[in-house]
């Protein structure tokens, strides 16, 4: 209590706890020291966590056993079971209550063993989706999860990043924080050195250095105890669609066993029977299986887009993937590598290719522009560019003049939308005034010096040759001001040009193909770039892009109408010197076009139009934390490639749901009718509560995990996009399902009336009806791959793995059921002879012949009609 803080060392404890109290100022020597001893060693840390734990604010109510299993009783089948097994019960008949006991724990465990897996990709995505920070710890930089931030970390923050702990400002340039999540107030508040960062609000401006204080609980967020509630609860079309569906399937399946037991109770004069044959109705037809395939399919998408280093923000998004037809990316970092090397120098009329110069020193004449540059660059780079003038820098000025690693940094002019250009104003260790650099666009540094015409045509053509290449081109000046403060625009200071400087960013390896991929599959793709048009073009040139010489900039893109751009950005895939403003323009107008647009973006004033595209990528490597934050999806390594692995992706998860929802159809048709049809016509019952429990265990996991590991189609990325009106329910569908399960039913009913004729009893024939319902199930599975596709081409498709593993559990349940004696009892089923498989093979290949053969023909139709 009574210890004042001497170092930031010792007593790092301390200094949390009273600075909470507010009872001590803020030391702000004291913390310089610290920076400058290179922040917290290793051992420091690992016992700073131990006293403080993680920085995590606590979370909402863990989930308790009773809420799992409220959750498992809302799937009608598992209630419904366990109803039957209770009236079974107090009928007296324990061996059928203890059967579907059993049942019910089966169907239990399938359920939390799927839940598991689903809870398991998305976990697995939480914990890559964390936000990270970059610290200063055993004198070096490390980026780490913000989870892992102890008190006493230095962190470094830029423009467009979570704070995430409560800090002190130990260095500030320009720096504006959003703090609206805390106060509601949505303009920026400026912060000087000394002032405190709080936990959860965003740098919207500017750079800064800071020292962590509280975390986790202890920051101001957690003690106010507000959750910031991430979870934006957005429900796809597909999910819209689905549960509406459910909704009147369940109604007209309600209705169906009302009418069961109402027929069955009064020709019967039966009240016990009548009710469990509606249960067991209900439980056959109710559609509870949909909702639950699409949440398992997205899940499971998510986690194998993770392995392609694409973090899914929205699950839901990845139905959209499948139809995005254009794709709108940034150039730098995203078509290239975002590894920057100066390349040519021009100066004093001479041009250098260092390239060509490796190892030879570096003529006089161009020193000073390096020099500038790196003036006018951060003192610890970040931006690539930056970074390529320092290490050009230390290549060749290391034993000169020309390197200042000791002056401080006065003031930054940051880049803005009307002048691409940074100045930074120097404080010399010994003169009085200030050494000013300036480095930005050839347009706004021509601007800034105030050359005559000739000058300025002669640099700008200058510019534009060095930047034919594809080089990014920025020019360099200098100024000096003997004054003691320092103005407010760029404007006012006398420049003087120094030179070019054009920088090369290679090409990420494999760009070429995945274009050209993007192209067979009906997507366009478009780049928008800050960069000069000379260089947008040859780069479109050289990864092969549509048009490349047709560039529109962003100062023609201003005098464009909207009526006039709708039509030109048909054609258009070139846009250069776009500030993130634009975008947001260029989005609402693709969509205007009715496009599904993909947009990737990284920095903070990108995020309106990553929000507004259909699609919002962000990219995780150069992505500012509030890019991630409007975006659907982050690609971790920024690589073009990723986003067209996720279009398959996206584009096979459609496929995949549609059939698991056409084999879901096709596969509740003839359960259904075998239930209802003995009522009808008042027949021996065929299928009891059990028989309808047995089938699950085979349908469940099917549509859920067997489906969803299937491989696209080799052709799915030549085909064109799904068109954006397309709803999954379509007829396609509807007639797949309809054919395949009507057909299945009849060769039930003709199997059962055979049976029925030979003068079998209930038993025999229920025998037969499930054994051909069986048989015909696996082929369902078997042959389910896509609505259209012939039984050819999914005859000479390989299955996966776990369809394998299905077919042939089902069959071993299947023969297990038939030739054990006690589960043929408890099952209710007769002994099966060679003529009476024969007739159930014979029944399940004609039955399964002719729905292909309706399916191939219809198929078949619809392409010569095209
Ligand atoms: N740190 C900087 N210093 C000086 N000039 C800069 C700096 N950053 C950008 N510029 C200038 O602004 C222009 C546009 O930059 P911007 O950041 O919008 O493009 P980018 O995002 O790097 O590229 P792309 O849009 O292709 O991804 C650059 O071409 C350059 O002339
Ligand atoms: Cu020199």
């Amino acid at each position: 209590m009574k210890k004042t803080i001497k170092s930031f060392q010792f007593d790092l404890n301390d200094y949390e706890m009273k600075n909470q109290s507010n009872d001590l100022p803020f030391d702000l020597k004291s913390a310089k020291d610290f920076l400058s001893k290179g922040g917290l060693t290793t051992s420091e840390v690992l016992a700073l966590k131990k006293i403080h734990g993680k920085n995590e604010l606590r979370s909402q109510k863990p989930k308790r056993i009773y809420n799992y299993l409220l959750e498992l009783f809302k799937d009608p089948m598992v209630y419904l079971l366990f109803i039957c097994g209770c009236i079974y019960f107090f009928l007296g008949d324990h061996s059928e209550a203890a059967m579907l006991l059993a049942f019910f724990f089966l169907i239990i465990i399938i359920t939390i063993f799927q839940e598991k897996k689903t809870g398991n990709a998305i976990e697995a995505l939480k914990s890559i989706s964390n936000p990270r920070a970059l610290t200063l710890r055993d004198g070096q930089q490390k980026r780490i999860a913000g989870t892992d931030i102890v008190p006493g970390d230095i962190v470094y923050l830029n423009e467009g990043d979570y704070i995430p702990a409560d800090s002190h400002l130990i260095s500030s340039i320009n720096v504006e924080v959003d703090e609206s999540i805390l106060t509601g107030e949505s303009v920026p508040v400026k912060k000087e050195v000394a002032e405190e960062l709080l936990s959860g609000t965003t740098i919207v401006n500017g750079h800064a250095i800071a020292i962590v204080h509280s975390i986790g609980q202890n920051t101001f967020l957690g003690r106010i105890g507000k959750i910031i509630d991430k979870d934006e609860s957005n429900h796809s079309r597909l999910e819209i669609e689905t549960s509406l569906l459910v909704k009147k399937l369940s109604f007209i399946a309600l209705g169906l066993c009302a009418l069961v037991i109402i027929i069955y109770s009064l020709s019967n004069h039966d009240w016990i029977k009548g009710p469990l044959l509606g249960i067991s109705l209900a439980m056959a037809i109710l559609p509870n299986e949909l909702p639950a395939v699409l949440t398992i399919y997205f899940a499971m998408a998510a986690w194998r887009l993770s392995k392609y280093k694409v973090l899914t923000r929205k699950i839901s998004s990845i139905e959209n993937l499948g139809s995005i037809n254009v794709l709108c990316v940034d150039k730098t970092g995203t078509l290239t590598m975002n590894k920057m090397a100066i390349q040519k120098i021009y100066s004093n009329d001479q041009t250098i290719d260092l390239s060509e110069h490796l190892e030879t020193q570096l003529p006089e004449i161009f020193h000073e522009v390096l020099e500038y540059g790196i003036l006018a660059s951060r003192k610890d780079p970040f931006d690539p560019m930056e970074i390529a003038f320092s290490s050009t820098g230390n290549k060749y000025l290391k034993d000169t003049e020309h390197l200042h690693h000791d002056w401080d940094l006065e003031k930054e002019y940051p880049l803005t939308t009307q002048l691409l250009s940074v100045t930074h104003a120097w404080k010399g260790k010994d003169s009085n005034g200030f050494v000013i650099g300036v480095k930005g666009s050839p347009e706004a540094i021509i601007d800034l010096c105030h050359m005559n015409e000739g000058d300025k045509n002669k640099i700008q053509k200058l510019s534009d040759d060095m930047a034919s290449n594809g080089l990014r081109i920025l020019g360099v000046a200098k100024s000096y001001t003997p004054d003691k403060k320092l103005p407010a625009i760029q404007h006012d200071f006398e420049f003087k040009f120094l030179g070019l400087v054009g920088i090369a960013d290679p090409i990420r390896p494999g760009i070429k193909e995945s274009i050209a991929e993007c192209k067979n599959a009906g997507i366009r793709v478009v780049m928008l770039t800050g960069d000069h048009p000379v260089t947008a073009k040859s780069i479109a040139r050289q990864i092969g892009l549509h048009d490349p010489d047709n560039v529109i900039t962003g100062v023609q893109l201003d005098k464009i109408p909207d009526t006039e751009l709708c039509e030109l950005i048909k054609n258009v895939s070139v846009f250069s010197r776009i500030m993130p403003e634009q975008k947001l323009r260029l989005v609402e107008i693709f969509k205007k076009n009715k496009d599904i647009v993909a947009m990737t973006g990284d920095g903070v004033n990108d995020a309106p139009a990553l929000r507004s595209a259909h699609i919002g990528i962000a990219m995780g490597e150069k992505g500012t934390d509030v890019a991630r934050e409007a975006s659907d999806i982050v690609l971790l390594n920024d690589d073009f490639s990723s986003i067209v692995e996720s279009i398959k992706c996206g584009r096979k998860v459609y496929l995949n749901i549609k059939n698991a929802l056409i084999y879901l159809f096709s596969i509740h048709i003839p359960i259904a009718g075998m239930s209802v049809l003995p009522v009808i016509f008042n027949l021996p019952l065929v299928l009891l509560p059990a028989h309808i429990a047995f089938l699950h265990l085979i349908i469940e996991p099917a549509s859920s995990i067997a489906f969803e590991g299937d491989d696209p189609p080799f052709d799915i990325m030549k085909q064109a996009p799904r068109p954006s009106d397309e709803i999954l329910f379509n007829f396609d569908l509807w007639y797949a399902s309809f054919m395949k399960g009507t057909i299945l039913f009849l060769s039930l009913a003709v199997v059962y009336l055979i049976s029925l004729w030979r003068h079998q009893g209930e038993a025999d024939a229920r025998t037969l009806v499930m054994t051909t319902l069986i048989l015909s199930n696996t082929f369902l599975i078997f042959l389910n791959r896509g609505p259209n596709v012939s039984i050819l081409n999914n005859l000479t498709k390989k299955p996966n793995k776990i369809v394998i593993w299905i077919i042939i559990t089902s069959l071993l349940l299947l023969i297990a059921a038939l030739y054990i004696p006690s589960a043929r009892t408890l099952l209710s089923f007769s002994f099966m002879h060679p003529i009476d498989i024969a007739i159930c093979i014979l029944a399940t290949l004609v039955s399964v012949g002719i729905s292909e053969l309706s399916i191939f023909i219809f198929a078949r139709k619809k392409l010569v009609n095209q």
